[in-house]
């Protein structure tokens, strides 16, 4: 106690700590619950425990509060958690200037820290645009082309015979397929084949979204200072510029010799890109960045799901063969095309089943209240002004109120609702409903509401094709009968497949 600088500090100390509990404190926030211990210090105690398992602790809060509570996801700040159809259905409907998707992404990805301020600053979300318009009305068109580099590309990577069993590894296999397969539509031949472009892009998503997650740890004033020192600055991008860069200036000189609709322009993203960039957005970095940003989106999502798809169907092999008798028989009336996928109404119920109890991540549909009055439910709870907010996914899909026996895989439960359906109902009406993507308040794979994924029918298209292509030509199990390899639950929300789990393949014996 003789010391002075321990006095000092203390008094530091103590000052600290008030301030932050002012900054922290806001009437009406006491109002709305928290998962685990109120009290000031032992609260922190709960961000160790959602570092660990964040899954948990979530339900544990979905299971005493059923509807909006708030837990102390990071050291500085309170997440605050959605639960029940009636708040889903608010918050999904709210405007972007109260609930703002995009300040949220800005929070929990801060791409101008993580990949460089050039780029990071473009407001001008375009590709966002061309996925939910072009691509989604090219998926008839670019059909033939997805199930062409479907059946390459599965050729290339399982090289097996119909006499052996090959055991390997499901997810990196898959996520090269899912990353060369959307390429193809998203940058066409031959570059969709490059081993360094599709590595690069892999490379790049696990790259920002590592460093972002370390990033964000930290209160937003120091963030700026410690970014520098976790990220790899831009170097996915620079690669992706070097390896992009001349497919795009080829298409922009095009365009200046012959206009916007010279002969032989390929029907891909590129294109649809450029028909709506202007100005600064029509820059080879600009448009590297647009397609990085499209592959960012898609292939980790689309492999994450496949790949518990596989799992799925490995633990569950009861329903391969009707899977592939209803294939066979779509394929034989109609062929291969996008209309014939949506005749396979069991497969589409398998992978929509997959993806309710497997869906990458606890929560979802982050969005920051940005109204400075804070935003308002209809039953009087108030989230406050600068609040993280999510919807609690998982614990919906896995809730008893919402599905029979919610915790068992039935593959075939929405395909059984769906019969059911137009059996009692106006067939017109199936069209919108139990399809897998279909979003809902108790469905939210993709999310619901305004926001819900765009990129979620070229998704849909593509996974389907593959798992049909799949079961058509190959005998599927597991390793260990009736085992399914262990999620691997991340640091946060995120829930991921096994990273090493394996499937067994064989060409089809019959
Ligand atoms: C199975 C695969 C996929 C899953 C599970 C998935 C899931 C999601 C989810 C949960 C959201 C956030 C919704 C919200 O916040 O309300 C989202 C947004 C988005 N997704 Fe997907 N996604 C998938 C594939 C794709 C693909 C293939 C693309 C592009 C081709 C894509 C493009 C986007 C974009 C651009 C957004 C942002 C939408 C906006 O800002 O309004 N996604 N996705």
């Amino acid at each position: 106690m003789d010391d002075p600088k321990f006095l000092v500090y203390s008094v530091l100390a103590v000052i600290t700590l008030a301030t932050l509990r002012k900054a922290l404190w806001d009437p009406k926030v006491d109002a709305i619950p928290i998962v685990g211990s109120s009290k000031f210090l032992s609260s922190y105690w709960n961000s160790v425990r959602f570092l660990a398992n964040a899954s948990n602790l979530i339900q544990q809060g979905y299971d005493e509060h059923h509807d909006v509570f708030r837990v102390r996801g990071r050291f500085f700040r309170w997440e605050y958690v959605v639960c029940g159809a009636k708040h889903i259905k608010e918050l999904s409907t709210a405007p972007e200037q109260v609930l703002s998707h995009r300040a949220a992404i800005e929070e929990n990805l801060p791409i101008r820290l993580v990949i460089g301020t050039a780029i990071g600053n473009n407001p001008h979300h375009q590709f966002e645009y061309a996925i939910r318009t072009s691509l989604t009305r090219n998926l008839h068109a670019c059909f033939p082309d997805v199930r062409d580099e479907i059946i390459c590309a599965f050729n290339d990577v399982l090289h097996v015979n119909s006499t052996e069993w090959k055991t390997l590894p499901v997810f990196p296999m898959i996520m090269g397929v899912i990353a060369r397969v959307s390429n193809r539509i998203f940058v066409g031949l031959p570059l969709c084949r490059d081993k360094a472009y599709l590595q690069n892009n892999i490379q790049f998503t696990l790259d920002v979204s590592r460093s972002a997650q370390r990033i964000i740890r930290f209160p937003k004033f120091i963030q700026p200072f410690i970014a520098p020192l976790i990220t790899n600055k831009n170097k996915g991008f620079a690669t992706a510029v070097k390896l992009l860069g001349p497919t795009i200036e080829n298409r922009l000189s095009k365009e200046r010799e012959m206009g916007p609709d010279w002969p032989g322009k390929p029907n891909d993203l590129i294109s649809w890109f450029l028909e709506i960039a202007e100005g600064a957005e029509r820059t080879t970095p600009a448009l590297v960045f647009q397609i990085l940003g499209t592959n960012f989106v898609a292939i980790h999502t689309s492999s994450m799901a496949f790949t518990h798809a596989l799992f799925d169907l490995a633990a569950h092999p009861e329903h391969l063969l009707p899977m592939r008798e209803e294939v066979e028989s779509v394929v034989k009336k109609q062929g291969w095309s996008k209309a014939a996928l949506n005749s396979m109404v069991k497969v589409d119920s398998f992978l929509r089943e997959s993806q309710r109890l497997h869906s990458g991540r606890a929560v979802t549909m982050n969005r920051k209240v940005v109204a400075k009055e804070g935003f308002r439910f209809s039953d009087g709870t108030i989230l406050p002004y600068g609040a993280l907010v999510y919807v609690a996914s998982r614990a919906t899909h896995y809730d008893e109120a919402n599905f029979e026996n919610p915790t068992k895989f039935d593959g075939f439960r929405f395909a059984r609702e769906r019969a059911q359906h137009m059996a009692n109902h106006d067939p017109t009406q199936d069209v919108f409903k139990r399809q897998m993507i279909s979003t809902a308040v108790d469905h939210l794979p993709f999310g619901t509401g305004k926001h819900a994924c765009p990129g979620r029918f070229f998704a849909a298209t593509e996974l389907k094709a593959m798992f049909a292509h799949l079961m058509l030509n190959y005998d599927i199990k597991a390793e260990v009968d009736g085992v399914r390899p262990p999620d691997s639950v991340a640091a946060g929300f995120r829930i991921a497949p096994s990273p090493t789990g394996k499937v067994c393949f064989r060409k089809r014996m019959d």
